[in-house]
């Protein structure tokens, strides 16, 4: 697990031969450390990511005996979509993490059908604000084009989102790139997090993480892991 510092960026680098592989030691460091957040504080506070890397995760992670009634899991972003849509992350929570032992969570989603995403923003972050802040545990995932959770470099508000210092819990997200419009949690929310990590998978998105730690351009991506309070845990396999 060697502590790669590249242009100032700390992180540590855990590489895997195969996927399966990567899916088990992640839930076990995150159950690890929900396990002693609990232990802490009476209760811990989880939010995961979506999109097609996490499933092997989310059933790995399901299997683990913790005490899930003591666990709130939320997104780190979603898409403004019904729960039933294939795009949904709430939906592949439901179908993936939320299962077996992990079914005892609680879990807080991001977007309510609502008239509209301001509606919903408005909405969850007077939810969301009641939630156990800080996050114990945030997994990201990240775009080839550099983007985590709906930090979209093409988002008409990405200063906003990227702002450390904002008291936001969650912010929509208008972003050609993104396909839907999105709701996410801001970066201030994810960077105080206990334990960050980054789940990647395939050679190009290697090679687009390594791109944006030595790219001049900011992305996303460098972005929290220049504000992140903790070196940010990389988890990758080919
Ligand atoms: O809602 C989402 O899409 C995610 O939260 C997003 O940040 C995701 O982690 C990346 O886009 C990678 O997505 P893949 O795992 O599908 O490559």
């Amino acid at each position: 697990m060697a502590r790669e510092q590249l242009n100032g960026a700390a992180y540590s680098w855990h590489a895997f031969a195969e996927r399966q592989d990567l899916a088990a030691a992640l839930a076990g460091h995150v159950a690890g450390r929900l396990a002693n957040a609990i232990a802490e504080r009476g209760t811990a506070l989880l939010a995961v990511s979506g999109g097609t890397t996490p499933a092997k995760f989310f059933a790995s992670l399901s299997n683990i005996p913790i005490a899930w009634n003591k666990i709130t899991v939320t997104l780190v972003d979603e898409r403004c979509v019904p729960a039933s849509s294939p795009r949904s992350n709430a939906g592949l929570v439901a179908a993936n993490l939320l299962q077996n032992a992990a079914a005892a969570a609680r879990f807080v989603p991001l977007y309510h059908e609502a008239a509209s995403i301001e509606d919903t923003w408005e909405a969850d972050s007077r939810m969301l604000r009641s939630l156990p802040w800080p996050l114990d545990v945030v997994v990201l995932g990240m775009g080839t084009d550099g983007h985590t959770a709906s930090f979209f470099p093409d988002a008409d508000n990405l200063e906003k989102l990227l702002d450390p210092s904002s008291e936001r819990v969650v912010f929509p997200v208008h972003a050609a790139s993104a396909g839907e419009p999105r709701l996410t949690l801001s970066l201030a929310r994810i960077v105080r997090a206990g334990f960050v990590a980054l789940h990647i998978e395939g050679e190009d998105k290697r090679n687009a993480f390594e791109s944006a730690m030595g790219s001049e351009t900011r992305k996303p991506i460098r972005a929290v892991l220049d504000t992140a309070e903790r070196p940010v845990e990389v988890f990758w396999a080919p």
